[in-house]
């Protein structure tokens, strides 16, 4: 790593095209910048929206593209102005890491729903360079889309807690659905899921678990700590489960109907979007109006509701289910993301790769 009157040269692992296919990528980085804070970047989890930003399921990506929006690392380097972090904390980037700090959103501190938002990877920076993720050896960002890990959470264990934990955390918050007792239910167990049964059930809720399969079954009530789970095209069990519930996340990533689950919801229940569908999803208006419920979204969480789940993961002692691999396996990582065979989030341990030192062009298969 550089200074701060240099640009660094660092390495990262960049999608070429709507393949997904991942290689690795030498790219520059902006010099540290007064309020920039330089990151080594530890660990980074795998979203399925890196999925869905890889292989262009959202229509706008370009390339060359390094995903990775659960970061964690090391301060390496601050810039003059910075005064919450210093050269060795360890601390966590997500989605975003700009926003235009003026408009109604940026002032009522929930940044996430700015419209001149900057995502951490697939955008263009200030500086008119484009934007690349965590699963490259290091970042510079501005600090306040830097957020410190607390004492007593692992840095591998924090990395899902920047997208999967705080998405779940922060509809929670915001629609006043934290107090102990209420019914929820989780739609499909993947990585948003299992943070959303270890989040609601450490709020006090039974948690149903919903799911396309009964695959999931014994590890999500003996282990995650779910109450009950159903499978959904066992129209007996739903039948049997109508009217229950005072919300569902749904985290399904592809077009469903949404019917179903609507019929699971009591009186003003909440039915909250998560997946990032790109079709149209279509229901009946009686499914909503007699029960008064909602159809709503939420879109990962503002900043200091990241800083609040992370300590919320250490005062309630609630870790998160992952596993850990190496770079080299990150595209075989992502094909079982897409499979659905991943229980529950897969944890790049970026550092531990040495993803700067060139490998053996004779025995790597993963350079294009
Ligand atoms: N709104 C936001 O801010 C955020 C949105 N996202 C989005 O949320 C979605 C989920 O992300 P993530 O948890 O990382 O993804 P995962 O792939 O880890 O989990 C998705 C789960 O949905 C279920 N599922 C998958 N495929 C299907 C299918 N074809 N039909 C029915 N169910 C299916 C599976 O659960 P099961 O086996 O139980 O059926 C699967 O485990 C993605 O679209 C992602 O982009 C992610 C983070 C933040
Ligand atoms: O994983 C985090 C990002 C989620 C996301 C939600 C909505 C949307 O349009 C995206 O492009 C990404
Ligand atoms: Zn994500
Ligand atoms: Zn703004």
């Amino acid at each position: 790593m550089g200074s701060v009157a240099s640009e660094r040269t660092v390495v990262g692992w960049a999608a070429r095209d709507a393949s997904g296919h991942l290689s690795p990528y030498t790219y520059t980085l902006r010099k540290t910048g007064p309020e920039d804070v330089a990151v080594k970047v530890l660990y980074c989890g795998i979203c399925h929206t890196d999925i869905h930003q890889a292989k262009n399921e959202l229509g706008a990506s370009k390339y060359p593209m390094v995903p990775g929006h659960e970061v964690v690392g090391e301060v390496v380097e601050v810039g003059p102005e910075v005064t919450k972090y210093r050269a060795g904390d360890v601390v966590s980037v997500g989605v975003i890491v700009g926003c235009c700090r003026e408009c109604r959103p940026c002032k009522a501190n929930v940044e996430q729903y700015c419209n001149k938002k900057i995502w951490s990877y697939n955008d263009v920076y200030t500086d008119g360079r484009p934007t690349q993720g965590g699963f490259s050896s290091a970042m510079i960002v501005d600090q306040k889309f830097v957020v410190k890990v607390p004492a007593g959470l692992a840095p591998e264990q924090a990395a899902p807690l920047l997208c999967a934990g705080v998405t779940v955390y922060s509809p929670l918050k915001h629609f006043g659905l934290m107090a102990p007792g209420l019914r929820g239910g989780i739609l499909g167990l993947g990585g948003v899921g299992h943070m959303g049964v270890k989040v609601a059930k450490s709020m006090g809720h039974h948690v149903t678990v919903i799911s396309s399969s009964g695959k999931k079954r014994t590890e999500a009530m003996e282990h995650l700590g779910a109450d009950a789970y159903l499978v959904s095209s066992d129209a007996d069990q739903m039948a049997a489960a109508a009217d229950s519930l005072d919300y569902i996340i749904d985290t399904i990533p592809v077009h469903h109907p949404l019917e179903t689950y609507l019929a699971l919801l009591k009186l003003d229940g909440k039915h909250i979007l998560m997946g990032v569908i790109g079709q149209p999803l279509s229901f009946v208006t009686p499914m909503v109006m007699l029960g008064r419920k909602s159809i709503t979204g939420s879109f990962i969480g503002s900043m200091d509701e990241t800083e609040e789940v992370l300590q919320f993961c250490v005062d309630k002692g609630l870790t998160s289910q992952i596993e850990v691999v190496k770079m080299d396996y990150v595209n075989q990582a992502l094909e079982r993301l897409e499979r659905n065979d991943v229980r529950y989030r897969l944890v790049v341990d970026v550092a531990g790769s040495n993803i700067e030192t060139p490998p053996d062009r004779s025995t790597a298969s993963d350079l294009a």
